[in-house]
């Protein structure tokens, strides 16, 4: 009896060990086959195609009777003959009920998708005669699914950035109320999260974005509901704080929430993909339209 066990007992190891590797052997297939399909991906910007590493003296965003319809021949017309102006240096906010249009204008504008008619410019240049990288160099972005890399906090405020600068990490941290977030952990900044670290919860992850765009220090912002899953005080404390980041700086936000779009230098409200009436709060309140019915539902909601 004695050497069975003792048989069984060294055969523990290698079994465990062999277990191991089997897990071990299928992740790594996963990340080949993930790696594989990355490759497989047409390059955005091919090779001899000399595209703009450089914006015009104007750098307002003009949108020229966009449409879109998403890849499928079933698809259809997701936004119809979008004729807008984001003004350089200021506030632009889009909403509208769901499903109108709202996200897929970002996506256009961060070159996600070419429009299917009509073009985009940045001041009087073809946003497409821009290099993608270049381009997005200059944005940053909340999107509704940006991603979490599996790393530090560190390394996901300051993406891409081997040294990152302590100075701008804290400005970004204190823009975006993580402070005790951060200070609770025992490893602190260094603590690491997305997929292989620890879980977060949905309004850590856009505070951490925020904190991300806050460090990428960009000329273009766009937020797609960047602070809905913010309980209303971390909300209340980051739209203040954003103000100073703001200024002088072209923005668009897009927003259920009408609280956070109503300081808007301009709003602009999607129906259906097509733009039914822009104005600021005051003047969209006095025409009486699409714009106060959502600010009339959204107060039905909250009595
Ligand atoms: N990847 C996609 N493929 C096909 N259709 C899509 C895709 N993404 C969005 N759509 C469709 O495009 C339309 C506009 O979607 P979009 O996400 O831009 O609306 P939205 O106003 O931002 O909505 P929400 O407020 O719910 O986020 C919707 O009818 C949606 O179903």
């Amino acid at each position: 009896m004695m050497a069975i066990q003792y048989i069984v007992g060294q055969l523990n190891s290698p079994i465990d060990l062999l277990f191991n590797f089997m897990q071990q052997f299928q992740d790594a297939k996963i990340s080949i086959e993930r790696l594989n399909e990355i490759h497989e991906l047409e390059d955005e910007e091919p090779l001899g195609l000399r595209l703009a590493t450089d914006l015009p003296f104007r750098k307002e965003i003009v949108l020229r009777n966009v449409c879109f319809r998403y890849q499928g021949s079933e698809s259809q017309e997701v936004l119809s003959n979008i004729d807008l102006v984001i003004p350089e240096g200021k506030t632009t906010a889009i909403v509208g009920m769901s499903g109108s249009g709202k996200t897929t204008i970002l996506k256009l504008l961060l070159r996600f998708y070419e429009p299917t008619k009509g073009r985009i410019q940045v001041g009087s240049d073809s946003l497409d005669q821009i290099s993608h990288s270049f381009w997005r160099g200059k944005c940053g972005a909340v999107l509704q699914d940006s991603f979490i890399f599996s790393d530090t906090i560190l390394k996901n405020i300051a993406v891409g950035d081997d040294y990152p600068d302590k100075k701008r990490v804290q400005n970004a941290i204190d823009i975006a109320n993580l402070t005790d977030f951060i200070d609770d952990l025992p490893l602190g900044l260094n603590t690491k999260i997305g997929a292989s670290g620890n879980g977060i919860s949905q309004g850590q992850k856009q505070r951490i974005l925020i904190a991300r765009a806050f460090y990428k220090d960009p000329e273009y912002i766009f937020f797609d509901e960047a602070t809905n899953s913010l309980d209303a005080n971390n909300e209340l404390v980051i739209m203040e704080n954003l103000k100073d980041f703001f200024v002088g700086r072209t923005v668009v936000i897009v927003a259920h929430r009408l609280s956070t779009v109503k300081n808007a230098d301009n709003i602009i409200v999607l129906h259906k993909g097509s733009i039914a009436e822009q104005g600021t709060h005051q003047e969209l309140i006095g025409n009486n339209g699409r714009y106060l019915e959502l600010v009339r539902n959204q107060l039905e909601n909250i009595v």
